[in-house]
């Protein structure tokens, strides 16, 4: 179920048949509306191998979502650069996915820990049809840096299997979208192993997704590829959700082509 090459022909079915869009960030997009991949995460972890993915990255962008921060200085430390472009002079990105995650405001000063609350959940209650965490709070988006794009996931158990959705409104396919599948199934190794489950599938759902005009060439160069078997995940059970550190996390066996590089849009 978890093909290697699902992404690559949604890549494909875009560039070729997308509609050609204007967007916010003034470069131009072709784009398709609705679609949906699907991986088996018991067979193995989908990092794409059409091009080698910074999963570094992607494991310091995931492990600082979880500790709640809105600030890009705990990336920098790390030199992880991916969100420079959005931050303000004090490094500051307002609201953003950590914060609606562990403080989502109640408006009467207290927050509400949405990542605490579905480990609750996920341990006494697994059939819950509740399992949400959503980063859209109407009421700040606009002091976000960014609307969030992955910006609901819901969290479901079944045969002691936990599978994970996640509904992404924008998807940057060259660039986010690579990082947002890994992300998202690194998140659901982590919430199986947290509550005593093994791992189900990662459903990936897309909105707008998208190629900007100018990471046309890379995706042409990506498609002339052929995709390899995907790699797998070995993961140390840490304290809690809160507590895994990059050192935790190990991918074996990836083998990708070369990196392509590519202008982020801003
Ligand atoms: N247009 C756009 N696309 C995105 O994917 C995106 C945004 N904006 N804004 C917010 C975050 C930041 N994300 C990013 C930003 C940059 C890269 C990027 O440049 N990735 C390079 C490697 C970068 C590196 O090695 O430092 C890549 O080749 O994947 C990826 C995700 C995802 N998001
Ligand atoms: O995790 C992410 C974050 C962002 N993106 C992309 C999707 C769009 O190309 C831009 C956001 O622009 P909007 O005008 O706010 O839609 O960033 C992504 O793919 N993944």
């Amino acid at each position: 179920m978890s093909r290697p090459g699902a992404y690559e022909d949604l890549l494909r079915d875009i560039a070729e048949n997308g509609a050609v869009k204007t967007d916010r960030t003034g470069v131009g997009t072709r784009s398709l509306f609705g679609r949906q991949l699907r991986y088996d995460l018991s067979e193995s972890f989908p990092l794409i191998t059409t091009k080698r993915v910074f999963l570094r990255g992607i494991v310091a962008e995931l492990l600082w979502f979880l500790s709640g921060s809105s600030s890009i200085t705990p990336l920098l430390e790390q030199n992880v650069h991916i969100w420079d472009e959005w931050a303000d002079a004090e490094g500051e990105l307002g609201p953003v996915y950590g914060v609606q995650w562990r403080s989502w405001p109640r408006g009467d000063g207290s927050t509400i820990d949405q990542i605490a609350n579905l480990i609750e959940t996920l341990r006494t209650n697994p059939d819950s049809r509740r399992m949400i965490v959503t980063a859209w709070n109407v009421a700040q988006l606009d002091e976000m840096a960014l609307a969030p794009c992955h910006l609901l996931f819901q969290v479901y158990v079944a045969d002691n299997r936990l599978s994970l959705q996640v509904y992404q409104r924008s998807c940057d396919m060259f660039l986010g979208v690579p990082f947002n599948i890994a992300s998202y199934a690194l998140l659901a190794h982590m919430l199986a192993q947290q509550a005593d489950l093994e791992v189900g599938d990662l459903v990936w759902t897309g909105g707008d997704c998208h190629i900007y005009h100018n990471h046309v060439e890379q995706v042409r160069t990506q498609l002339a590829r052929e995709p390899r078997p995907f790699p797998t995940l070995e993961l140390n059970r840490a304290a809690d959700i809160f507590s895994y550190t990059p050192e935790d996390i190990r991918v074996i066996g990836y083998d990708p082509h070369p990196g392509i590089k590519a202008p982020v849009a801003v």
